[in-house]
């Protein structure tokens, strides 16, 4: 079955003979928050590889099922996985810039896809930047290292990054998982921000930050999706007794 946006149908995928995600379908709206929420080991991050064909670079990886984007299924072959990261583009949970200059980490990406010229890089540097709150913090030093900047501008760094080739999806690991609370907030507010334009699917184990930033929630247990619906209903009357125990901390 063809979708419009993104979609899994029945998705399953193995390292070796384990089943990590058993037969998981999942439909993203456009420019919505969704979290991806479940006690640790249950597949949440390799779902969330999956969608951009991450796993393929984890030897022993298996897929079976679709996942669809704009009426292509991904793991087609003739897809052009270079073309596939670019429209679903990925935040890891460690800020990982390239160790090149503020600039760089941003013009790479459009450079690679053939911009050239210096005035269109510039613009694309500054509007990503400041789209990702980070112009004021580092208009002066465009070209330092990246490596100097705070993990906080680290992260927001990398997502600048990865907005500056104009995806439609972005997949978050744990975005703050490694920052201090005041550069959490920031993280947040800039999926806030960023949901205007584009989707975004977020893995998290912090209950709050999954009410706060997202439209949708799916909770993962043992490799399904247990349930999938609004946020507001996952985390004040959900359907299943399994997401009631896990968001109240009764296990997890
Ligand atoms: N590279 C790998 N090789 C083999 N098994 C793996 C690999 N990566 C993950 N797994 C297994 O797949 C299952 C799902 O792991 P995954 O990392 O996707 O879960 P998670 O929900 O994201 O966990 P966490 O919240 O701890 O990050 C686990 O049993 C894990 O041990």
């Amino acid at each position: 079955m063809q979708a419009t946006g993104l979609s899994a149908q029945n998705l399953s995928v193995f390292y070796g003979e384990k089943e990590a995600i058993k037969s998981v379908s999942l439909e993203f709206a456009p420019r919505e928050v969704t979290a991806l929420i479940g006690p640790s080991g249950c597949g949440k991050s390799t779902f969330l590889r999956s969608l951009n064909r991450m796993n393929d670079t984890i030897g022993g990886v298996r897929t079976k099922g679709e996942i669809w984007i704009d009426g292509e299924n991904i793991n087609d072959p003739s897809v052009d996985v270079v073309l596939l990261r670019q429209k679903i583009g990925m935040v890891w949970q460690r800020p990982n810039p390239f160790h090149k200059s503020i600039y760089e980490n941003i013009a790479f990406g459009p450079r690679y896809h053939g911009i050239r010229k210096k005035k269109q890089l510039d613009e694309i540097v500054e509007e990503c930047l400041r789209k990702s709150a980070l112009w004021e913090e580092t208009k002066d030093r465009l070209h330092s290292s990246a490596l100097a900047l705070s993990g906080g501008q680290q992260q927001r760094l990398c997502i600048a990054r990865s907005i500056a080739v104009k995806p439609k999806v972005i997949l978050m690991d744990e975005p703050a998982s490694a920052l201090d609370p005041v550069s959490t907030a920031k993280v947040e507010e800039l999926v806030a921000e960023l949901k205007k334009d584009f989707s975004i699917i977020i893995v998290t184990h912090n209950m709050h930050q999954a009410a706060r930033v997202s439209d949708k929630t799916a909770f993962f247990y043992m490799g399904k999706v247990v349930e999938y619906d609004q946020t507001d209903k996952i985390f004040t009357n959900p359907s299943e007794k399994a997401t009631d125990d896990y968001i109240s901390g009764r296990f997890g």
